[in-house]
């Protein structure tokens, strides 16, 4: 069991050159589940998973896990729309995390091949990361960031350009983690993705959580009008 959670949020904010980009925020995430962000473009989304995850810059407010800053900084990990690759093998790339943190080659090696196989890259162990198909990098950035046993990962679009096979594959991949204990907060334009994968949603409007709820409870019967009318497909701001 995770022993980073509770997460609390209270009034949190980060601006850039003086443009809120979210927030204040008021948030408890509790352990266990998948909290799907949601809302338009430019609702704050990339912002909000940022903020959270301690790489942009805090301008009000706190955010606070259970077992200190610390050991959350270890704990979790980020999954970015277009991750940038090691311009090395797929086993270089998988390995690199652990290499950092102190393993030594072989051992890391060893669990880079696992990983591999468990993130349906066995095959491509030896080519080059440039080289890979859209979906290929997916999966790869998603070993690369598992590969360290994070408690809490963090997905930005995962599947933004992905065709229906790789985001079915990417889907698996998590729904793994999941099972393995893994908390995942991830944003996504896609209903259906949303729907399949969430335990909750944070529906996010102008910078702030706007609606909060169960997925059934969203998608059935959003509490908002603003709400109603993102999941109706209509021009939200
Ligand atoms: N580096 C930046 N400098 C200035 N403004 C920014 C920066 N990054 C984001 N913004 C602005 O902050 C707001 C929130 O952006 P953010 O990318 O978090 O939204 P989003 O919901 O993830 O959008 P999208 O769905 O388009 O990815 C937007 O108005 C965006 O234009």
């Amino acid at each position: 069991m995770s022993d980073m959670f509770p997460l609390i949020v209270e009034g949190a904010l980060t601006r850039r050159r003086g443009k809120v980009l979210v927030g204040p925020v008021d948030l408890r995430l509790e352990a266990g589940g998948v909290t799907i962000v949601i809302g338009p473009n430019g609702a704050g989304k990339t912002s909000l998973l940022r903020m959270l995850h301690g790489i942009a810059r805090l301008n009000a407010g706190r955010i606070e896990w259970a077992c200190g800053q610390e050991r959350a900084r270890e704990k979790q990990a980020f999954v970015f729309q277009t991750p940038v690759m090691l311009r090395r093998s797929v086993r270089d790339n998988l390995a690199y995390p652990l290499r950092l943190g102190g393993v030594t080659r072989r051992e890391a090696r060893a669990q880079a091949d696992a990983m591999a196989e468990k993130v349906g890259l066995g095959d491509a162990l030896g080519r080059p990361a440039t080289v890979l198909s859209g979906g290929e990098r997916q999966k790869l950035a998603l070993g690369r960031a598992l590969i360290r046993s994070p408690q809490v990962l963090f997905l930005d679009e995962p599947c933004a350009s992905l065709d229906g096979r790789a985001m079915r594959e990417v889907e698996e991949i998590l729904k793994t983690a999941v099972q393995d204990g893994v908390r995942l907060i991830m944003s996504t334009h896609n209903m259906g993705q949303a729907r399949r994968l969430a335990s909750e949603v944070l529906f996010l409007l102008g910078g702030k959580i706007h609606e909060r709820g169960s997925t059934v409870e969203f998608f059935d019967a959003p509490k908002t009008a603003q709400a109603r009318a993102f999941l109706n497909g209509d021009i939200v701001e």
